[in-house]
């Protein structure tokens, strides 16, 4: 997968110069192709958005025209969402006038940035600045990781692939890396960037809008898919031989997908005006304006963590309304969950994102009294059961009424379900557990599941801002430890990887040095 990745990748390039197209063409182009996604995703951006003056001459024409292949390394293994505690070390050397970059412990090895295990020359790696002993905090340098001449890791790195994925192909066609810096040097001088600190916020605006824009091209795509199937899909109601119902007639479907397609145009506007929030806010950083700035940060920050978190679940329900066609791969809806559901990882965990961003969110403390959630739960189910009834009392017939109201019957029946079964939990505890301490973490898990749905359904409580974690299922995971002896073993995996067989890819000769070292004057870009 990863060679034909390569491949098409090599190839989606020789036509962008062939054709002469466009930034914006060549950018619809390469949508489709994830190796070189970072490169011009986040690479490019970040010395765009952060790089002084001269970084950008000497660096980006040798990026535009993939002289170099790049990749942004922040992430390390102990490290993702608090970047803060990121250990990575970047010493500057006043006698050899160099910085020293350096992965002091397991857990600073950078761990994710894609395009790092295989083809990346260079990186914008995130490090913490030591001048003197002193510590400037976390800040970008651009380190050359693979030698020009055999594309072997340069001297003190370590490089390889962090191994396989979720999905099918998804994720899998990229190489995800693990890199380790062993006193690595390279030639520079100190110069103290006169970059704004607020443009660091410029790039992550610009990052996060192209996700949001992502969104709805992903969530069209399934909705099209199931809103298509569930035309030619027919179950039951057949009456005297005739065609049984189409799926897409049944109210319960429509309850579910329509929402969908209307989100899916409601993200397309949204990405639209987040567009439109970046180049303004662009135009001004340019006439040194900083006043927008924090405003389009918080906005693509929450509009990511919510349209990402919001596609990946529809893009789930889109499989469930395709019920068992919508599981095969054929369908294209499960490659596409894949693809689409880390969206809710990267560039900023969606939890922490809406975190940074509702700090005046209410907290769920008073939510942690049984006897405030059973009568949130209560009120809940009787308020709907009883609008229900009133519904269905005003259409001619029970029957109609039944047909009609489907969906708020089965919102009913979901709303009751859950009433019992909270209800049941909290009278369990009240009663005498065995084991010394049971009681006190079944508690904890009440109070987790019955959170958990007041967050799912806060439309319907008028609830808090809680946040709830999902449980995962830690059976036979490296995550999951038995022992918590998570890194050593995380790391000592990735080498299992077959990519990982040979440190410079098979498929070097083949694709990433013809296209490193072709002369590209034809091209627009
Ligand atoms: C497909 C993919 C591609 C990626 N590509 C890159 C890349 O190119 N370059 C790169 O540098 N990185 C990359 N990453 C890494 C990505 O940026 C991190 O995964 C992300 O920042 C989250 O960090 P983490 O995974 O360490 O999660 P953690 O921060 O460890 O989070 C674990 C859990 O703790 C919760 N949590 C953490 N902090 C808080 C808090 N303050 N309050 C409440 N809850 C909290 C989170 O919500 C989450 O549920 C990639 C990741 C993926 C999945």
């Amino acid at each position: 997968m990863y060679k034909n990745t390569l491949r098409k990748a090599a190839h989606v390039w020789k036509r962008i110069i062939e054709l002469r197209l466009s930034e914006q063409e060549a950018f619809m182009l390469r949508f489709y192709v994830t190796f070189t996604d970072l490169h011009w995703g986040m690479f490019i951006p970040a010395i765009k958005g952060q790089g002084t003056e001269q970084q950008q001459q000497k660096w980006l024409p040798l990026a535009y025209k993939m002289q170099i292949i790049g990749c942004y390394a922040q992430t390390e293994l102990g490290h993702g969402s608090n970047v803060q505690g990121l250990e990575t070390t970047a010493t500057f050397d006043r006698k050899s006038d160099e910085f020293i970059i350096n992965s002091p412990t397991l857990t600073s090895r950078k761990w994710w940035p894609g395009g790092l295990g295989k083809a990346s020359t260079h990186g914008v790696v995130y490090a913490r600045l030591l001048v003197d002993e002193k510590d400037h905090g976390v800040n970008g340098f651009i380190v050359q990781l693979q030698s020009f001449d055999d594309h072997s890791p340069l001297p003190g790195i370590t490089v390889a692939d962090i191994g396989m994925k979720f999905g099918n192909g998804a994720y899998k066609t990229m190489d995800n890396g693990v890199i380790r810096f062993n006193h690595v040097t390279r030639e520079g001088k100190y110069v103290q960037s006169d970059v704004p600190r607020q443009l660091f916020y410029g790039t992550m605006v610009y990052v996060r809008q192209t996700i949001v824009a992502n969104a709805s091209c992903a969530l069209s795509r399934a909705v099209c898919i199931t809103t298509r199937y569930s035309a030619v899909r027919r179950q039951f109601g057949s009456q005297d031989g005739g065609p049984e119902t189409q799926v897409i007639d049944y109210k319960t479907q429509q309850n579910k997908l329509f929402p969908l397609v209307a989100t899916a145009y409601a993200y397309r506007f949204i990405g639209e005006w987040l567009k439109w929030l970046y180049t303004d806010a662009t135009q001004r950083l340019q006439a040194s304006d900083f006043s927008t700035l924090p405003k389009a940060h918080a906005c693509t920050a929450d509009l990511k963590s919510l349209t990402t978190s919001s596609t990946a679940d529809a893009i789930e329900e889109c499989r469930k309304l395709c019920s068992s066609h919508g599981y095969l791969c054929s369908s294209g809806i499960p490659e596409l969950f894949a693809v689409y559901v880390p969206a809710c990882t990267y560039e900023g965990d969606n939890v922490v994102l809406l975190l940074q961003c509702c700090s005046d969110v209410q907290q769920a403390e008073d939510w942690l009294n049984p006897s405030a959630i059973l009568e949130a739960f209560e009120s809940r189910a009787a308020r709907i059961s009883v609008a229900c009834a009133r519904n269905i009392n005003k259409m001619p017939s029970q029957e109609e009424g039944f047909d009609e109201l489907s969906s708020d019957l089965v919102e009913t029946a979901v709303a009751h379900c859950q009433l019992i079964i909270v209800s049941k939990f909290i009278q369990k505890l009240k009663q005498d557990i065995p084991g010394k301490g049971v009681k006190e973490q079944l508690q904890i898990l009440c109070n987790i599941y019955a959170l958990f749905l007041l967050h799912k359904h806060q439309g319907e409580f008028l609830a808090t801002g809680a946040i709830i974690l999902k449980q995962a299922s830690l059976a036979s995971s490296v995550l999951g430890r038995y022992d918590g002896n998570v890194y050593p073993n995380l790391y000592a995996k990735a080498w299992e990887e077959l990519l990982n067989d040979t440190v410079v890819p098979d498929d070097y000769r083949e694709y990433i040095r013809p296209m490193l070292k072709q002369q590209l004057r034809t091209a627009r870009l």
